[in-house]
């Protein structure tokens, strides 16, 4: 879905001509009066967790200022807003650059409204050519994460205007008592929360753990810093999305609430939760490297979890520069480590079976390293912990991934652009809205009950045994895998 934006007023007759000739080729002309209105908007298409979410095709913004101006508003785009697809251009330049939009913007948008193409676009994409400004690309945000952005520069003025707290508005029903109750169960159930209200739950939570820890932002410094966080998650992504961050950010800190007692360390393990997964494709380490991805060029092994690293050190250090600070230096009678990237690369898994033999070990664990990775990782397969309602939603939104990356190995291997996939309609509710239950999700996917008993019985019921046996207080995380389990079993 691709809006034409037109900042301001047009004068000119051969402009209005252009525009309306552009018009032809997006889905949609919006006008807004300036810059601040324009990210306004923005957002809260973004936060209405609707097709206009700026993934699904490439939006254009017209206006009224120089090719500087441009330059400004793209760096703009992609430190705000990393994964739009947004391109500035001036109004005097849109009759001279018509004939390239007219003939390159079609073929953009098709490949935007294609999840298969779309996700082989962000992984393997080079970066040469008109897309490197125009689509979302790992690559395009690698170039980005090492771009300098001067402090005095660091938040426009446009973006600094937006009021985020009133942009939530809609989300605040039931006010912060409807989030602490939401939070403060194992039963955290965020597949009936939109976009705003995900916003609303880190915010809450991360507001207070940010004052516990004296390390706390304005309210809008933390909600800009939450809505760029958002915005570096595909929301198109059918499981690994900012609703997977924000499930396991609320997981850590729960289980932080039996093991761990200083609020500084809270507060890390929590922001190294929502930031463990930004930037994730949708794929996984082994397609990456098979094709040859850049990315995985880039980094040799742990690729995603090196990735998610850099990128969200990277908006650390341009929003909470504070806070990375604190983390970079953290050490507790042993050597000084950081605790955000080292949790952050704990949980790929390729290294799970080090840490099960580490929990195996007969002893405490008291090396604040190795218990902020465990808790980390636990946190982030605890979806095999939840309730079975909840739990059921999370194993057919990672079937439906598998899925899609099966489909991306093929058409990867066909090499000539192979068959593609267009924008599915899959959803883990009915047309009212209601949830599908743990039978109706076994009954649209037959194939979820196996898969859940291949991830139990190889990952999840070991490690979940040998980790409640060091904090049996947490016995009813594998309570619930095993009864879990017992389900997926029947419905064999
Ligand atoms: N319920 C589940 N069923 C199957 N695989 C899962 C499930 N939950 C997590 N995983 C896998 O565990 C992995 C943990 O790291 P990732 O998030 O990179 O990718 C996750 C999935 O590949």
């Amino acid at each position: 879905m691709s809006t034409l934006f037109v900042v301001g007023e047009v004068e000119r007759a051969e402009v209005t001509r252009a525009l309306d000739a552009l018009a032809g080729v997006c889905d949609r002309r919006v006008q807004v009066a300036d810059l601040p209105g324009l990210f306004v908007r923005l957002y809260s298409d973004r936060l209405a967790g609707s097709r206009w979410n700026y993934e699904e095709g490439v939006s254009v913004v017209v206006h009224a200022g120089g090719s500087a101006e441009s330059r400004e508003l793209d760096a703009t785009f992609r430190a705000f807003l990393p994964v739009f697809n947004l391109v500035a251009l001036e109004q005097r330049a849109a009759a001279a650059r018509l004939p390239e939009l007219l003939r390159e913007l079609p073929a953009q948008n098709a490949a935007c409204r294609d999840r298969i193409r779309r996700m082989a676009h962000w992984m393997y994409y080079g970066g040469s050519g008109s897309c490197s400004s125009r689509v979302y690309s790992i690559v395009r945000q690698l170039r980005a994460t090492g771009e300098p952005r001067s402090a005095a520069r660091a938040i426009p003025s446009a973006v600094e205007a937006v009021d985020f707290v009133s942009l939530l508005a809609g989300a605040t029903r039931g006010g912060e008592p409807r989030y602490w109750r939401l939070l403060s169960t194992w039963g955290f159930q965020p597949h009936s929360l939109g976009a705003a209200e995900l916003v609303y739950c880190a915010f809450v939570l991360l507001r207070k753990l940010s004052a516990d820890a004296g390390v706390g932002l304005s309210d809008n410094r933390l909600l800009l810093f939450l809505f760029t966080l958002e915005a570096s998650y595909h929301q198109v992504n059918k499981f690994h999305n900012f609703r997977h961050a924000v499930d396991v950010m609320q997981a850590t800190w729960r289980l932080c609430e039996n093991i761990i007692d200083d609020r500084l360390q809270v507060l890390l393990l929590s922001m190294a939760a929502i930031g463990h997964d930004i930037g994730h494709p949708g794929s996984n380490n082994m397609l990456l490297t098979k094709f040859g991805a850049p990315v995985a060029t880039a980094y040799g092994e742990s690729v995603l979890e090196n990735m998610h690293k850099d990128f969200f050190q990277q908006l650390l250090k341009s929003q909470w520069p504070q806070l990375l600070g604190l983390s970079q230096s953290l050490c507790k009678g042993e050597s000084q480590y950081n605790l955000i990237a080292e949790t952050i690369l704990a949980t790929d898994m390729a290294l799970h079976a080090e840490y099960v033999d580490k929990l195996k070990e007969n002893h405490r664990i008291d090396n604040l390293k190795m218990l902020t990775s465990l808790i980390i990782k636990a946190a982030d397969i605890s979806n095999v912990t939840r309730p079975l309602a909840i739990s059921a939603q999370w194993a057919y939104l990672i079937t439906l991934e598998f899925r899609d990356c099966s489909l991306l190995e093929e058409y990867q291997a066909k090499g000539d652009g192979g068959q593609s996939a267009p924008q599915d309609e899959e959803s883990g509710h009915t047309n009212s809205g209601r949830l599908l239950s743990p039978d109706e999700l076994v009954d649209k996917y037959p194939c979820i009950p196996g898969g859940q008993i291949f991830f139990i019985d190889t990952f999840a019921e070991q490690f979940f045994k040998e980790f409640c046996q060091k904090f049996p207080e947490l016995n009813f995380l594998i309570d619930n895998v095993q009864s879990n389990k017992k389900f997926w079993l029947e419905k064999l």
